[in-house]
């Protein structure tokens, strides 16, 4: 204990009280600098380095050696760190606010599910989920603006896999109540009328009973009707012993989580995926290539399957190469459950310790000639070294919806460019709102490939 108390907190400064930093930070995330401006901080004082975010001190650590910290650390060292408005939103019963041996049982759960063996029979629906909204929202038209358009597609994913809800007003309203809730999610969690805290609390108590009632009703499908354990995320929760290995508030308040981690960023890695493929006209071609080969060996209107997803390894290299430059999530804290000696500092227990994606991951003495776009890097996954490319983080707390958000991207970029070409209506640039927004949304200008309109 001496030894700890007589090394010294990390070197920067704590700013103003409550503020610190927090401004400066998110004006660069805004004007796409953030890693230019942390990088800075690096020079100045090295890997590790102390700051004030959104009210609390906080150590921005960097590097190999810092990310396993971060990832692979129990909770006893150090716990997970919402902000107080994501935690009164969410639910206290979310994975992101249990620990420990909770976790452990509630992610079980959710990963029976949600993993590969499992997802594999739900390729089918995936495929025509994509279908349709193809055919409503790109067939006939000259521009699309892809951003909302993926937005609206990986939600009516969500509802469709995950809680088994069909099209129509009840979906309608929960996608209303849902935008509602998830506007003020990252807003100062002060409840007086007409705040946007207050609008987002009302909408996550609206979302909440919907899912309640809809809960009552798939319990009854369950109980009378026989309905298979396995039609939806829902159904195979409640199936599970009673309760016993989740709860129907725990079921809630995941739904709710689900929904907010599945549907933004799955929808922004296909919308960087696209503005990439308009940018990179080998790429496309090699894309192009390996989808058509595949389109090729099924009849017409034949769904895509689990063995046909295995074959798109090269699309799928894109997408990691695309979200090492462009990581969805920026980084993310955690919070010292006690003192803790890191680097030859000491971090004091309750401050947080903030990690981003992106500095490893453009990083030259890990990643050669970063700024490269080159999806070769990852045809030999065990060149690169562990805790370096983080796009879905790492250890316990890893993206339980990895293998979804690779299912529905793979599935996408198939239907896209085999019907599709495309070149961008606007600007190349975007900003961080935290995550990765192109200007205005990312409009389009497409052409429908003439041989598809003949065949389907
Ligand atoms: C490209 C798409 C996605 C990316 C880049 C992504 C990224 C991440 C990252 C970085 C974390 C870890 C955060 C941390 O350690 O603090 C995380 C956690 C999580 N993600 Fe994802 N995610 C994606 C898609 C999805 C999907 C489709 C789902 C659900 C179907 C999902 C559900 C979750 C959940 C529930 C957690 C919390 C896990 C826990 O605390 O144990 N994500 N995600």
């Amino acid at each position: 204990k001496r030894r700890i108390s007589s090394k010294k907190t990390p070197p920067g400064s704590l700013g103003i009280p409550m503020i610190g930093q927090s401004l400066s930070l998110l004006q660069h995330m805004r004007a796409n600098t953030a890693e230019k401006w942390l990088e800075k901080r690096i020079q100045k004082y090295g890997p590790i380095s102390k700051m004030c975010l959104f009210g609390k001190p906080t150590v921005f650590i960097y590097g190999q050696a810092a990310n396993k910290f971060v990832f692979a650390s129990d909770s006893s060292t150090l716990a997970n760190s919402q902000t107080e408005s994501v935690k009164t939103i969410l639910g206290d019963r979310c994975l992101l606010e249990l620990s420990g041996e909770e976790h452990k049982r509630v992610r079980n759960a959710l990963m029976s599910f949600l993993k590969p063996e499992s997802l594999k029979h739900y390729v089918g629906k995936m495929h025509q989920e994509v279908r349709l909204h193809i055919e409503q929202n790109w067939q006939g038209k000259q521009e699309v603006t892809v951003l909302p358009l993926m937005k609206t597609l990986t939600f009516n994913i969500i509802c469709t896999l995950l809680f088994g809800i069909e099209r129509g007003t009840r979906r309608d309203e929960l996608v209303d109540w849902f935008q509602e809730m998830i506007a003020g999610m990252w807003s100062i969690p002060i409840n007086l009328p007409f705040t946007r805290y207050n609008r987002s609390l009302q909408a996550s108590k609206r979302v909440q009973d919907m899912l309640k009632d809809l809960i009552g009703e798939k319990k009854l499908q369950l109980q009378q009707m026989g309905a298979d354990p396995k039609q939806d995320l829902i159904t195979c929760l409640l199936s599970m012993n009673d309760g016993e290995e989740i709860s129907e508030k725990e079921i809630v308040d995941n739904s709710v989580l689900v929904m907010t981690a599945g549907h933004d960023t799955s929808s922004v890695l296909v919308t960087f995926l696209i503005r990439l493929l308009a940018n990179d006209p080998s790429v496309y071609k090699a894309v192009l290539q390996e989808q058509e080969e595949i389109a090729k060996s099924k009849h017409r209107g034949e769904p895509l399957t689990w063995e046909d997803l295995t074959k798109m390894k090269y699309t799928w290299r894109v997408a990691m190469e695309t979200m090492r430059m462009f990581p969805p999530i920026f980084g993310g804290f955690r919070q010292a459950a006690k003192d803790i000696e890191f680097d030859g500092y000491i971090i004091p227990k309750g401050w947080q310790i903030f990690w981003v994606s992106s500095m490893t991951q453009m990083d030259d003495g890990i990643f050669r000639e970063p700024q490269k776009f080159d999806p070769a890097r990852f045809e030999n996954p065990s060149s690169i070294p562990p805790y370096c490319y983080i796009p879905f983080g790492g250890g316990p707390r890893i993206c339980p919806g990895y293998e979804f958000a690779k299912i529905e991207t793979l599935v996408t970029i198939h239907h896209l460019v085999t019907q599709f070409t495309w070149k961008l209506s606007s600007d190349n640039r975007f900003s961080r709102d935290p995550m990765p927004v192109p200007t205005k949304g990312l409009p389009i200008q497409i052409v429908q490939k003439k041989q598809i309109l003949q065949v389907s």
